[in-house]
């Protein structure tokens, strides 16, 4: 049971036309600290996604007549909202999702920035006015919502993604269906019944759970929908992105990672090792920029390990609800396994374990926090995203081997390194083929910074003056016959 100051956020049931929606068929909600089921929650379908879309084109044709500055104060009446309930907000997510009840709370003062910048930037949707190539004629640009939004969801931050979409979505005028991930639909349940109580109209935003296939089809396949904001795995972005070819969708996509962390010579040791904890052990490493490859040069590869080991030796792993906890569970059986397979496929190929390397004691999907060393190219840790608290320490000699070893992956999405020569900074910033990169900083992520990926990371930004851009189109007037 979660204790909760306002039971009325704990929503089993859809959220679709302004109205609470159940099902006969449910699907399990678990605490991935227990295993044991926390709720049930409706197994919609294509029939039930569909009238959500058709609620949301109908709620467009008002909606986007409103004034940026009228969808603008419902924003920050739900930013308020969200404020006034973080701590309720956050007992729900760390039951869905395991996170530190710490973290959660953070999480939802994160995902509420979103609300409050996009809140603002509603009212700075700016056109242009073009000098006439011609005499008489006049030319205009201007910037119209999209129109009904597609928003699909991961688990690991089941609060901030759903409001990263939403917020610059309704802020544009745009209306949307969103369809969170199975594990973790009672965040997206809750921001619904705040967006209620903030007065958003019928339809602007709608919430749907199910199978994800399902769902997903008809939201990619349905002509109404005219945009998908998607975040999550490269492979279902890429399934997602050929299924709205038929429509010729605009898409968004944030997706995987694999990012480096590179640690040279003239760091400052102590802060590259704050930043690396930061960086790789946040949401339990479960985040798409976390590090994922450590690339240390040689002169302070001991060093760094040895400190690294030390502060992570330390970190008190445990369930979400306990204070003080700083590792929460993986958020399933899967991604435990995920770990260690690539744990023990390092440990194959010769690399060593510093700290951790095994299951927790506390059993189910606990995993310690884990420092491998001599760890190469060859091995899976290298390629694959681990999504999970495993720091693996590559070896360098050189700025151009660790350039090259840090662009050497299909991902584009997050890159870090620590130095301190002026030269060095700007030469290695240039280098690297990401979309972000964290310099002698280890986390990047804020509602004021263009968020995403290039490569196989992919497609647009998120937050930002940017991130509005993706729910708006530009129309040209040309208009002949002025001077009469
Ligand atoms: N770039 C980013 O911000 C993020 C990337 N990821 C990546 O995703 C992986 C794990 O996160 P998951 O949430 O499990 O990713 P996922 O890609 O399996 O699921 C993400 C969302 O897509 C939905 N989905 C899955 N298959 C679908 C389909 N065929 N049609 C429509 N919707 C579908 C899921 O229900 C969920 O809502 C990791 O590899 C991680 O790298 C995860 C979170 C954020
Ligand atoms: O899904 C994720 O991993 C988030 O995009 C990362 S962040 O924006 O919360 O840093």
């Amino acid at each position: 049971m979660i204790e909760l100051s306002d039971p009325g956020l704990l929503r089993d049931r859809c959220y679709i036309d302004g109205a609470w929606v159940g099902a006969e068929a449910t699907m399990p909600v678990s605490d991935p600290a227990t295993g044991g089921v926390i709720a049930q929650v409706p197994r919609l379908g294509a029939a039930q996604t569909r009238q959500a879309v058709e609620a949301a084109a109908r709620a467009f044709e008002d909606w986007r007549k409103r004034t940026a500055k009228e969808r603008a104060a419902l924003l920050k009446r739900w930013h308020a909202l969200i404020l006034a309930h973080q701590e309720d907000l956050a007992r729900i997510m760390t039951a869905e999702q395991g996170k530190p009840l710490a973290e959660a709370r953070g999480e939802v003062a994160y995902g509420a920035s979103f609300v409050e910048w996009f809140a603002e930037e509603a009212k700075r949707v700016y056109g242009d006015v073009i000098p006439e190539h011609l005499p008489g004629h006049r030319i205009v640009v201007t910037k119209e919502p999209v129109g009904v939004v597609a928003a699909i969801t991961p688990w690991n931050f089941p609060n901030a993604m759903i409001t990263r979409k939403v917020a610059p979505a309704l802020a544009a005028g745009c209306t949307v269906v969103v369809k969170p991930a199975s594990a973790t639909p009672l965040s997206a349940l809750a921001l619904a019944e705040l967006a209620h109580r903030a007065g958003i109209p019928a339809g602007v935003l709608n919430v749907v759970t199910g199978p994800a296939g399902e769902i997903g089809g008809e939201l990619t396949a349905n002509p109404t929908v005219r945009k998908l904001s998607f975040t999550g795995s490269t492979e279902v972005g890429k399934r997602l992105m050929a299924q709205c070819a038929a429509t010729v969708k605009k898409i968004s996509l944030e997706l995987g990672g694999n990012a480096p962390f590179i640690v040279f010579d003239d760091a400052d040791l102590e802060a590259a090792v704050e930043g690396a904890l930061a960086s790789k052990y946040r949401n339990t490493g479960q985040t798409c920029v976390c590090a994922n490859r450590i690339l240390v040069q040689d002169g302070v590869y001991e060093a760094f390990a040895e400190r690294l080991a030390e502060r992570v030796r330390a970190m008190r792993v445990g369930p979400g609800t306990e204070e003080g906890v700083q590792q929460g569970p993986l958020i399933n059986a899967d991604a435990l396994a995920k770990v260690e397979a690539h744990v023990a496929d390092a440990l194959a190929k010769g690399a060593r374990v510093l700290t951790g390397g095994r299951r927790h004691a506390l059993g189910g999907n606990f995993y310690e926090p884990t420092v491998l060393v001599d760890v190469t190219p060859e091995m899976r840790v290298a390629r694959e995203e681990t999504f999970g608290p495993v720091a693996p320490l590559f070896r360098f000699r050189t700025e151009e081997e660790a350039v090259r070893l840090a662009n050497d992956t299909p991902y584009g999405l997050a890159a870090y390194f620590y130095a301190r020569d002026v030269g060095r900074v700007w030469r290695v910033a240039r280098g690297l083929e990401y979309g972000m990169v964290g310099i002698n900083a280890g986390i990047l992520s804020n509602e004021v910074a263009p968020f995403g990926g290039v490569k196989e990371s992919g497609i647009g930004r998120e937050g930002s003056k940017y991130g509005i851009e993706e729910f708006v189109e530009i129309k040209y007037l040309c208009m002949g016959g002025i001077d009469g």
